[in-house]
């Protein structure tokens, strides 16, 4: 049986466990910032990256899983680096008339954001965000974001999002990541000047912090040393960022082991380049979904079956 069960997690804070009941596979998404911090296979596996220095303690954002960056990507505003939802205590969304029915009886859970007061004052905009955490069959993880202006001053808002997602992977200097060949990126380590991907494959030699621009739907990070690959896809959500620390920035974060940036690999689904404006009552819709296939990679081609 499939279940969908509150727990306390670390420091107290709560957290929603889906399992599907048939297998191993489960998910974790704790309340606070509707961060999914653990993700299994059917084996019971770990696919995702969670620092074993990772604070749990508001307002400090958790490293590791999937924080949600939103309104803002980074430094590219005023407000905190990654915008604030991911510092906030979410709620569960009991209320679920405004989403569709899931279409099948894999776990899911729905959460919900509205700014507070103090919020306001830095961005001064009403919304209400939800977002549905499912855990699908195969280990299909699926995380849907629907953000609604909800101003009554007839103003719209522009937002930058990102789901900063960090994959566990055995070697960092083994990993491809796929699908980002010839695209213009944005690179961060050099004040976002452009330049054009000419590798075959994204590969790992130190520290790289980059937003590729008009990504494809469909983007594999191959782990040779596990014969898997991640299958990341995105909708409504162009970009896709591509972060490691390596090992000098590693030991420059508190809440990072200085070795742990080999374990590691960050491929963010992300609305970046073009924000995102909503006018009032609109509303943005922003997917991601996450599954895991064996290598399938030969010659340089993607060969990644859809998941959808
Ligand atoms: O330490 P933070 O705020 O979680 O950010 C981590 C990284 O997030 C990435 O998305 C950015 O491209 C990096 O520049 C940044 O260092």
């Amino acid at each position: 049986m499939a279940a969908v069960e509150r727990e306390v997690g670390m420091n107290g804070l709560e957290k929603v466990v889906l399992r599907d009941g048939a297998s191993a596979c489960s998910a974790e998404v704790y309340l606070y910032g509707a961060h999914v911090t653990s993700w299994k296979n059917d084996k019971g596996e770990e696919l995702l990256f969670l620092s074993n220095k990772a604070l749990f303690d508001p307002p400090k954002p958790i490293r590791g899983g999937i924080p949600i960056c939103f309104p803002q990507f980074s430094n590219l505003g005023s407000l905190p680096s990654h915008g604030f939802a991911r510092n906030r205590i979410w709620a569960l969304d009991t209320d679920p008339q405004l989403l569709p029915s899931p279409t099948s009886t894999a776990p899911f859970v729905d959460f919900i954001f509205k700014p507070s007061h103090d919020d306001f004052k830095t961005f001064p905009h009403s919304f209400e965000y939800r977002l549905r955490v499912q855990l699908g069959p195969g280990a299909i993880l699926t995380l849907t974001s629907r953000i609604r202006n909800t101003n009554s001053d007839g103003k719209p808002f522009t937002f930058t999002f990102a789901y900063h997602t960090y994959f566990s992977v055995s070697d960092i200097s083994e990993v491809r990541v796929e699908g980002l060949e010839t695209l213009d990126y944005l690179d961060n380590l050099q004040e976002r000047s452009r330049f054009t991907e000419q590798g075959d494959a994204i590969t790992f030699e130190g520290e790289l912090d980059r937003i590729y621009l008009e990504a494809p739907r469909k983007i594999a990070i191959l782990d040779h040393e596990k014969n898997r690959t991640f299958v990341v896809i995105k909708d409504g959500l162009p970009d896709a960022v591509v972060w490691n620390p390596w090992d000098k920035k590693a030991k420059a974060m508190s809440d990072f082991g200085d070795e742990e940036y080999k374990h590691m690999v960050c491929v963010e689904a992300a609305a970046i380049e073009d924000p995102v404006t909503l006018k009032p009552s609109e509303e943005w819709t922003g997917r991601l979904q996450l599954s895991l296939v064996p290598n399938t990679h030969v010659g340089g081609s993607l060969d990644i079956p859809n998941a959808l």
